[in-house]
């Protein structure tokens, strides 16, 4: 059998392109050197990949969609007839650009699927030019010498077209257009491609069907040279089609999507073709159990000759970090993690012990097996299990209704109308990373430590009451990340030294290892929000991150139910909230900006899995007094789609993002801001571009159009963390400034 992945990360093993990117940014490195690195990363991946048969050259410099649109052409008029470079232009679309004459708008990001990877959404309106940049081609053919065991990777037709915005477009024309551009793109790339096709995984309708087979049909000409994959799921709605397709290979994903599986038991796989075959996840790093793999491939062998079977991962390795060298994990997960390069370790050794007849006997499988075990066999804590099963109905009931709260609320807050406050965070300056890393290297004692956090929270605390602004935070500076943090505390969860993951651009996060039952050892804001409350007589939000996302955004441990996990967290916050009401804290805020994002693919499977988010939720937080204001906050989030769930989270009030998203959105609040509380935000701090007083005045009149003046808050889009000093001060200035002269004009 022979060996790929379907994609690997990006980031570099150190970070080295995360930290190109910022150099490079801040105007110290040239258009030459940047280009230059990045082919420098790509020979460091294709050293990492030297021992797999086939190679992926899914390199991007900041996105994937974003890159594939300007190889298509799929870019605003604006954009490419303004006088900035190729990078320029690129850069501008993914990061918003400002100066003089120029103002580009950052094209919005999603959450690439059912992952924490965000990816840009690109817009095809009438101003698109379909002119492809032809720079891109080049850098990129430069950057990756091709060779037959390499091949291209780009989204594909029918996921490119839904994950963009289409405006103003007829149907027909932007399908005919856009499968031109692919044409033409096909024509350009030399050797093998693979076409990311993850959105066939979702639930389709006829008519999508139709949509898909029609680009592929039409892209015939390239098959001998086309690879087809899909990951995050199973294809049950086109498997039939899909097989049939004219293209040298189809990609599937057997750890997310175990129905696959079924699918070619029950229809048959083409023998001719390639079949990439995803038995090692690509989003998790838990160790893979060689045992059931090779029986699953033993059970796929029957259908087609292992010649034409390629080992792969279920996904690209984007998701998880480089290699655990270096690293050390507490002992029950010993020998139990793997991320990319040990991934692709074991897919050469499935693909060894796959060609064996007895591999039972084979030492590396038998040691697997032992590893395996090992894992399986993780102590319980039976404390932890007796709260759990000691749950009743009351404890996710808060006392009274929101209609009885929110009054409650008001009077003890006693606050302007349109209250305006931030998400939380912070910029994060250069020397708070100094200070912490001096912490956490021990050079720093812990007394120190926490006093120069303090006197940064006092200064945070001075500066939004200089800024005018209504309900204060503490800024989140002891927070390297505001999941990483809380896993710092929690029992039954480990944090890891270098395992970044890319989140977008030059964004990477550290996700934590959720591994063992969760229980909380101490308190673990308490200290910071209460010193910061003491500094006020304005209300200061205590600040947490819910169960959800910190599930999410963790490394989760599969060998019990996301319930109980959830459950588990809920508890450990539970006992956190309490001790912060106790230190008569006004406001809590727990963060559930993942919440959306963990949505199951398919809507047969969104009812269990809401019922379980909004659960935790509410067992986390229903503990509240009436009288205590409870907050929470979401990002990229489609409410559309949920806002039952929205609403059985019981919060008072709701932060989301929604600066870069459309009015449709607000539209689908209408209804909850009836009853709630609701603070779309009013700019994106994505983007370091400082919009005016006036562009945010004309925001909130749009918001006032929808939402009660009663129960709308005025808040950036999320915390401000990754923002400059310079550029966070200015906007919320702005912020405040447009928010005073609207109550002026409506209160005056
Ligand atoms: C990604 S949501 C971020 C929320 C957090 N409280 C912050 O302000 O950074
Ligand atoms: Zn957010």
């Amino acid at each position: 059998m022979k060996t790929t992945v379907t994609g690997f990360p990006r980031i570099g093993k150190n970070r080295e392109w995360k930290k190109a990117l910022e150099i490079f940014w801040a105007g110290k490195i040239s258009e030459e050197e940047i280009l230059q690195e990045a082919q420098n990363i790509q020979q460091q991946h294709f050293g990492m990949m030297k021992d797999l048969d086939f190679v992926p050259i899914d390199f991007a410099l900041y996105d994937h969609m974003l890159e594939t649109s300007f190889l298509l052409g799929v870019l605003p008029d604006q954009v490419q007839k303004s006088s900035l470079s190729h990078l320029g232009k690129y850069f501008a679309l993914a990061r918003g650009f400002q100066e003089k004459s120029v103002d580009i708008k950052a094209w919005p990001m999603k959450k690439w699927f059912s992952t924490n990877y965000h990816c840009v959404r690109p817009k095809i309106s009438p101003e698109t030019t379909w002119e492809a940049d032809l720079f891109f081609l080049e850098y990129k053919s430069t950057l990756v010498k091709q060779n037959p065991n390499r091949r291209w990777v780009i989204p594909g037709p029918y996921t490119f077209a839904r994950l963009s915005i289409i405006e103003d477009v007829p149907e027909h024309e932007w399908q005919q257009k856009l499968l031109q551009a692919y044409h033409n793109l096909l024509k350009r790339i030399p050797g093998d491609v693979q076409l990311d096709e993850p959105a066939l995984v979702f639930d389709m309708t006829n008519r999508e069907k139709e949509l898909f087979l029609a680009f592929y049909e039409s892209l015939s000409s390239y098959g001998e040279r086309l690879f087809l994959q899909t990951y995050f799921g199973d294809v049950r709605d086109i498997y039939e089609e899909l097989v049939q397709l004219p293209v040298k290979g189809i990609g599937l994903d057997f750890v997310e999507g175990s129905e696959n599986l079924s699918l070619i038991e029950k229809f048959g796989f083409p023998p001719e073709k390639m079949l990439l075959c995803g038995i090692v996840a690509g989003k998790n790093v838990w160790r893979t159990n060689y045992e059931k793999a090779l029986s699953l491939l033993g059970r796929i062998a029957s259908y087609l000759p292992r010649e034409n079977i390629v080992l792969s991962s279920a996904c690209s390795l984007l998701h998880v970090p480089y290699t655990i060298e270096g690293e050390s994990f507490p002992e029950e997960i010993e020998n139990g993690v793997c991320f990319a390069l040990e991934k692709v370790e074991e897919i050469r050794q499935l693909a060894l012990l796959g060609d064996i007849l007895h591999y039972q006997d084979h030492p590396i499988f038998q040691k697997n097996r032992e590893m395996i075990s090992k894992l399986t066999a993780r102590d319980r804590d039976s404390l932890c299990l007796q709260k759990l099963s000691a749950l009743s109905e009351k404890d996710f009931q808060r006392a009274l209704p929101v209609e009885q709260r929110l009054p409650l609320q008001k009077e003890v807050l006693n606050l302007a109308p349109l209250p305006t406050t931030t998400i939380g965070s912070f910029p994060q300056t250069p020397e708070l990373r100094k200070l912490r890393k001096g912490f956490q290297e021990n050079v720093l004692s812990e007394e120190t430590y926490k006093q120069e956090i303090k006197k940064m929270i006092a200064s945070c605390i001075k500066t939004q009451e200089e800024l005018g602004i209504d309900v204060l935070v503490h800024g989140e500076y002891e927070r390297n990340d505001m999941v990483e943090y809380f896993a710092s505390f929690l029992k039954g969860m480990t944090t890891t030294k270098n395992g970044w993951v890319q989140s977008y651009g030059s964004r990477t996060t550290k996700p934590p290892l959720l591994y063992g039952d969760v229980t909380r050892v101490s308190s673990m804001t308490v200290e910071w929000i209460t010193y910061a409350q003491s500094l006020t007589t304005k209300p200061v939000k205590a600040i947490l991150t819910g169960p959800i996302t910190i599930i999410n955004w963790s490394f989760c441990r599969e060998d019990i139910s996301l319930k109980e996990v959830a459950y588990q967290i809920a508890l450990a916050l539970r006992e956190e909230i309490e001790e912060l009401q106790q230190k008569n804290i006004r406001i809590i805020q727990v963060d559930e900006a993942a919440l959306r994002e963990r949505l199951p693919l398919r809507k047969s499977e969104w009812q269990s899995y809401l019922d379980i988010a909004t659960s935790a939720f509410r067992l986390a937080t229903s503990t509240l007094l009436p009288e205590i204001q409870l907050h929470t906050h979401m990002c990229y989030s489609e409410f559309k789609d949920i806002p039952e769930a929205i609403e059985a989270l019981d919060a008072d009030v709701l932060t989301i993002e929604a600066s870069r998203s459309e009015l449709d959105v607000l539209e689908s609040l209408r209804t909850y801001s009836q009853k709630r509380d609701i603070g779309p935000g009013v700019y994106d701090i994505h983007s370091p571009r400082v919009p005016s007083a006036e562009e945010i005045e004309t925001f909130i009149q749009k918001l006032l159009s929808v939402i009660p003046v009663e129960h709308l808050w005025i808040n950036p889009d999320c915390g401000l963390k990754t923002r400059k000093e310079s550029e966070a001060y200015a906007s919320l200035q702005h912020m405040v400034e447009a928010t005073q002269k609207i109550r002026k004009n409506l209160f005056s």
